[in-house]
């Protein structure tokens, strides 16, 4: 099953990925079927542990409630200091691709490995401060780069354009490799993102802070489709 969410994830780019940080916990149901009559294609689940960012989030009861609710896959960005800890927890729990923090691991690329041996995605995420070099060695063992445009922990945050230089040096080297950024990215900075080679785009509060989701991800939509690489 997670493999052909995977294969769907792989397939969903350019695409806005909604970022449920910023959603209302209150009422999931509701949320998931806006942004599923928004067409959105994949979902992206922020987890943080309050101890490699300083700001908790959920785990995995929330995770196994978005999947009731929706079908969709789920990219699972996990801001947690042992992301191996809770990786079969977090595929049970629904999760198709998990993502960890290139800063938090020894050998990325054995804890790459080992996602992927539980039949899910793998990807490598990296925050502005780090360089590219930290992945040296495990991008063939990846689904995914997530290239921060933030430093991970808080939605709402402005937008770092070093970002974008990575974005570029990644597709130049690896062409086929799917690439996502997050943090800041709305519509001053989504086709920027798209013209330095991304695939998906997170976006919160340029979704959750908006009145109406689905005009605000047709807008963003928009604004990808436009951008001159
Ligand atoms: O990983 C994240 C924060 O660490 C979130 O996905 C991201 O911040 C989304 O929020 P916004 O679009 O408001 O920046
Ligand atoms: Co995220």
């Amino acid at each position: 099953m997670s493999q052909d969410k995977l294969e769907l994830i792989r397939n969903a780019g350019p695409s806005v990925l909604p970022s449920l940080l910023l959603c209302d916990f209150g009422d999931l149901k509701t949320e998931l079927a806006l942004l599923e009559d928004a067409g959105t294609q994949v979902l992206h689940l922020d987890v943080m542990d309050g101890h490699f960012v300083p700001n908790l989030t959920y785990g995995m009861p929330i995770v196994e409630g978005i999947r009731r609710h929706s079908e969709l896959p789920m990219d699972v960005h996990l801001m947690i200091s042992d992301p191996l800890q809770f990786a079969r927890p977090m595929v049970d729990a629904g999760a198709d691709l998990l993502t960890f923090h290139v800063e938090a691991v020894e050998d990325a690329g054995a804890v790459a490995r080992e996602i992927r041996s539980m039949g899910v995605g793998a990807g490598v995420a990296l925050n502005p401060g780090t360089d590219l070099s930290a992945l040296d060695g495990c991008l063939d063992d990846v689904d995914l780069v997530l290239v921060m445009s933030v430093d991970a922990g808080f939605g709402g945050q402005a937008f770092n354009p070093v970002a974008l230089e990575k974005l570029a040096s990644l597709k130049q080297s690896h062409p086929d490799l799917l690439l996502e950024i997050d943090g800041g990215i709305n519509l001053q900075t989504i086709a920027a993102a798209r013209a330095a080679g991304c695939d998906l785009f997170v976006v919160g509060s340029g979704i959750f802070k908006q009145d109406d989701y689905a005009s605000a991800i047709a807008a963003l939509d928009d604004a990808i489709a436009g951008a001159v690489s």
